[in-house]
């Protein structure tokens, strides 16, 4: 199914993990995307990797910038040559715990950069965003599951990064109605494409959850701490809205369709979750289950600023945007399982 008319996006922060993974769907639906990526969390191969997955027709439309949105001139040049019909806006750190130590990055990268963008994207007249927030907007929700209308908070630099950036994207909009702006609020991204030739590769020790069991189950990491046992939860592990990636990906062909087709959308907040918590320790036996590999676990104290159970409200993304999410747990540890066996070392050659 490919859009009548080739629409031209640009993708920041398309070399990273969600990005690759979306500009995959997107080629696949027609769309030509040009990525801008200072390659600062990425390398080149998972570029490589998304070309040979297309092939070489769709690769034609694939252009690579490496270019960092603290430069301004960097965009500028993008926006000079070519015409952009939207932009998906990747691009930023997420370490929580490098945030709390280091929020002078956060804030330059993830709120200069950003500004930069929107600066380029008036100048250009190209008015149409969809932009990755997180489910860390609803800080410690009191009910679950989360609404877009609860009230937002920050926990860490990296939270109050995505909470003003929304309410940048509120403002800009305020302003000039003519602004599209959708912000996804993503819950917990995992799994990896199903030919296991791209997926997550964090550079260091992983902080998240899936990253970590996967490094345990190839042998580079000696055991899972398990952060927290002792939550008000059916097993005591604390619970997340796991969700696939390849769903998330779909969810930006979705958002951009409603972009594209809705003058009214505004600048509306949608939850990209599957609307399922599962706990710590169901997801170590679903990952141990896919991969037959005997997770060792260390039950350790909770981990600060932990939430204890966070899912979705789906709701307002299916009946709006028409999307939601296909694949469970099962899935998305075969797949996340498929691209460590076979990329132990993630896009590395040999460590
Ligand atoms: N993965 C998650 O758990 C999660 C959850 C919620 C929200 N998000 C958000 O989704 C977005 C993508 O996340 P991801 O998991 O793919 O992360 P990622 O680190 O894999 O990808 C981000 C990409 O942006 C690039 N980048 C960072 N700063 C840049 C800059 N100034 N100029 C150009 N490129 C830059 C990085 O090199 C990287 O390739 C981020 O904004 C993140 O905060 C991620
Ligand atoms: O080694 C680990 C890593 C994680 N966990 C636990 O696993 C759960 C999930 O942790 P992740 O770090 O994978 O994900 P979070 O829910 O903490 O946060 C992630 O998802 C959020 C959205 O909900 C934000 O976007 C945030 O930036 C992103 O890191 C938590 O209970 C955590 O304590 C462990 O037990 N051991």
């Amino acid at each position: 199914m490919g859009s009548s008319v080739e629409q031209n996006i640009l993708v920041t922060g398309g070399a990273g993990f969600i990005g690759t993974h979306t500009v995959v769907q997107l080629l696949k639906e027609g769309f030509k995307v040009s990525i801008i990526d200072n390659l600062d969390n990425s390398v080149i191969e998972a570029v490589d990797r998304v070309r040979e997955l297309v092939g070489p027709d769709l690769s034609k439309k694939l252009e690579f910038n490496l270019g960092d949105l603290r430069n301004k001139g960097d965009i500028e040049k993008l926006f000079a040559k070519q015409r952009f019909d939207a932009v998906i806006h990747f691009a930023g750190l997420k370490a929580v715990g490098e945030s709390v130590g280091n929020p002078r990055r956060y804030f330059d990268n993830n709120l200069v950069g950003t500004i930069n963008l929107y600066e380029t994207m008036a100048k250009y007249n190209c008015k149409m965003m969809v932009f990755s927030s997180s489910a860390t907007v609803y800080g410690q929700p009191e009910k679950i599951p989360c609404m877009e209308d609860f009230e937002l908070k920050a926990m860490n630099p990296y939270g109050r990064t995505k909470l003003f950036l929304e309410e940048i994207a509120r403002d800009i909009h305020a302003a000039e109605p003519d602004w599209r702006i959708v912000l996804l609020r993503y819950f917990n991204p995992v799994g990896a494409h199903e030919s296991g030739r791209i997926g997550e590769d964090p550079k260091g020790i992983p902080n998240n959850l899936m990253p970590y069991i996967q490094q345990v189950a190839v042998g580079r990491l000696p055991e899972l701490n398990v952060y927290g046992h002792d939550y008000p939860t059916k097993d005591g592990s604390a619970v997340r809205d796991y969700i696939h990636v390849m769903d998330l990906a779909d969810g930006h062909i979705a958002a951009l369709r409603k972009l594209f087709a809705d003058p009214k959308i505004g600048c509306t907040a949608y939850n990209l979750g599957t609307g399922q918590g599962t706990s710590v320790l169901e997801m170590v036996s679903a990952f141990e289950k896919a991969s037959g590999k005997k997770i060792p676990i260390k039950l350790s104290p909770r981990r600060p600023g932990d939430a204890t159970a966070v899912y979705a409200s789906t709701e307002k993304a299916e009946k709006e945007l028409g999307w939601k999410a296909m694949y469970g747990v099962d899935e998305m540890c075969r797949d996340q399982w498929n691209w460590a066996n076979s990329n132990p070392w993630g896009y590395q050659k040999k460590h």
